[in-house]
């Protein structure tokens, strides 16, 4: 369990403000983040990953601070960088690239350890069996579900996702975002992720933190996101059955709601 607060975080790029006084704890939850394009999702993920350097505030991960690039914090990319001519197993492998020198991991000499840490990795994303298919004759799910085992042998303390789904199609989103919550639970990881979608956000987050203009807008619990919050964020998308059916949504204690049911809702 890992807690990240931030803290008062600003980013300015010249005359573009692209965060603005963002502060918020999360505590071993899922939490999803929302927004426009440009809304500031992407560098909040950044500066916590040391990625970017914020302009003014903090970020602690587990009362510590943090600045620049960390080992323990996972990130999963919309494009997901892997390595494509080599398998899946290899490319998870790469995960622990961080706790090995570089040497060791291009001579492949990664502890036992780490080797079965990429097959259960590989097991937790369901592909397991295609451990040693090259990632180039992947789909696209299976790539990025490739690319969520990788960032769990990194042995996270915090795991972001800067939108993992967005160029999939709704079926293999939700197979990628049922992968990658049942791999923050699992591994009992504290889990940030942006993403486009409101009704996948709205059928897996726990917790939702809503970013108009670099500002916060909302940041509210499963049950609280509402069509006006939605509305709030990004104008008139119809998201009447959000407000029919917020409580049962995402929670692995029940089935949630089916994503067909929210999407048509939202169509409707
Ligand atoms: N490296 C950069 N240099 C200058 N401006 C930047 C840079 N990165 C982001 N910005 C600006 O900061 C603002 C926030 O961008 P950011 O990418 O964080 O938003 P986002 O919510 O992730 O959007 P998207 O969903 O399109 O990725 C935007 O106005 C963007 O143009």
């Amino acid at each position: 369990m890992s807690t990240l607060k931030v803290e008062n975080l600003s980013k300015q790029y010249g005359d573009v403000t692209a965060l603005e006084d963002v502060s918020f704890e999360i505590e071993d939850e899922f939490v999803v983040l929302l927004g426009e394009s440009g809304a500031g999702k992407s560098t909040l993920l950044r500066c916590v990953n040391g990625l970017t350097e914020p302009t003014e505030g903090s970020i602690y991960l587990d009362n510590e601070e943090i600045s620049g690039s960390q080992t323990d914090v996972g990130m999963i990319f919309q494009q997901h960088n892997l390595v494509e001519g080599v398998s899946a197993y290899l490319n998870a492998l790469t995960g622990s690239l961080s706790r090995v020198s570089m040497l060791r991991s291009m001579l492949q000499w990664q502890s036992q350890e780490d080797k079965v840490r990429a097959l259960e990795a590989l097991e937790t994303v369901g592909l397991l069996e295609e451990s040693h298919q090259k990632v180039a004759q992947m789909s696209g799910g299976q790539q990025q579900r490739v690319g969520i085992a990788r960032a769990l042998v990194q042995d996270p303390r915090l795991l972001l996702a800067d939108e993992p789904v967005a160029s999939l199609d709704p079926s293999s989103a939700e197979t990628v975002m049922t992968y990658l919550r049942k791999a923050a639970k699992e591994h009992d990881v504290t889990a940030l992720v942006s993403l486009h979608q409101v009704n996948v956000a709205a059928h897996f987050g726990d917790r939702f933190i809503g970013l108009r203009e670099g500002q916060k807008l909302f940041d509210v619990g499963r049950g609280e996101l509402t069509p006006e919050l939605i509305d709030a964020l990004y104008g008139s998308v119809e998201t009447v059955s959000l407000a029919e059916q917020p409580s049962t949504v995402g929670n692995e204690q029940d089935e949630g709601v089916p994503l067909d049911d929210i999407e048509q809702g939202i169509e409707a």
